[in-house]
């Protein structure tokens, strides 16, 4: 487990800000939703927790070290990054791709070993695409290329996984195959922070859910208590539907 802390971190873009002085400790347990609308700040926050984006003003801790400190092999060791999905140029077996998570731990001149290549085989076989494993990761789907992604994290080593917008482009039945996964992983004792823009899947699989908007975290809880029809429609800007939380139980919050 990593813990992770942003303390009054602020991040402009040049002269745009985009977050301000925003606080929040994550990475401890657990699976953990960031949900908020398009440009309000979710890819910017995952990359400076990740330490890919330096803050403006203020500090990331890992581990209460300061996140500028520690060499970025050891960081990649403890917190993996899985961005969304994206066709790799060259047409790398979906091992390869996985393997390249061992990058952090091998050794001289970059080159992997026995034990890298079985960590590989097995964060395959845990995601359940050991089968893709010779396939060229250009020619699986687009949900197969995302559990390479994750396997790739788990190659890695991290318990703490970071991820942009998993299901995103996912057909219905591998959304929720997707979130099975991260709930498994969660039961497995792993950490996993993830944006989506699916009330539904942050209620369906997170302990915990902040609400980004412009920037600002406006409600930080459990998904049960702050996913609501109010809470939704209050951080899209949309009407709130009172009959939506009753309309099917808990399986939906809003229309
Ligand atoms: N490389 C960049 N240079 C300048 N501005 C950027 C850059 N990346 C993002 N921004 C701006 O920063 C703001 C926050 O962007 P960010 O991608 O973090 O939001 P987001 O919540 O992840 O959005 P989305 O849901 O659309 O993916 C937006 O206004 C965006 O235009």
């Amino acid at each position: 487990m990593a813990p992770v802390s942003l303390e009054d971190v602020s991040f402009r873009y040049r002269r745009q800000p985009v977050i301000e002085r925003l606080n929040l400790a994550c990475g401890d347990g657990g699976v953990l939703a960031l949900l908020g609308p398009n440009g309000s700040g979710k890819t910017t926050l995952l990359k400076l927790l990740l330490g890919i984006l330096e803050p403006s003003s203020g500090r990331v801790r890992l581990d209460g070290r300061d996140l500028r400190r520690i060499p970025a092999r050891e960081r990649a060791r403890r917190l993996a990054y899985v961005p969304q999905v994206h066709r790799e140029a060259f047409g790398y077996r979906v091992f390869d791709v996985v393997l390249m998570g061992r990058m952090p731990h091998s050794g001289f001149l970059g080159r992997y070993g026995v034990t890298d290549r079985r960590l590989a085989g097995e964060a395959l076989e845990r995601l359940g695409i050991g089968h893709l494993a010779e396939r060229p990761y250009t020619e699986v789907s687009g949900g197969e290329r995302q559990l390479a992604l994750i396997a790739r994290a788990l190659a890695q080593g991290a318990r703490t996984l970071v991820l942009d917008e998993p299901t995103n482009g996912l057909d219905y039945g591998n959304q929720q195959r997707l979130l099975d996964r991260l709930a498994r992983l969660r039961r497995d004792g792993y950490s996993c922070i993830f944006t989506t823009h699916h009330p539904d899947h942050a209620r369906r699989v997170a302990d915990r859910v902040v609400m980004l908007r412009r920037g600002e975290i406006v409600r930080d809880g459990a998904p049960g208590e702050i996913v609501t029809a109010a809470g939704v429609a209050a951080l899209y800007g949309l009407e709130p539907d009172p009959a939506a939380d009753h309309a099917q139980g808990d399986a939906r919050c809003f229309p």
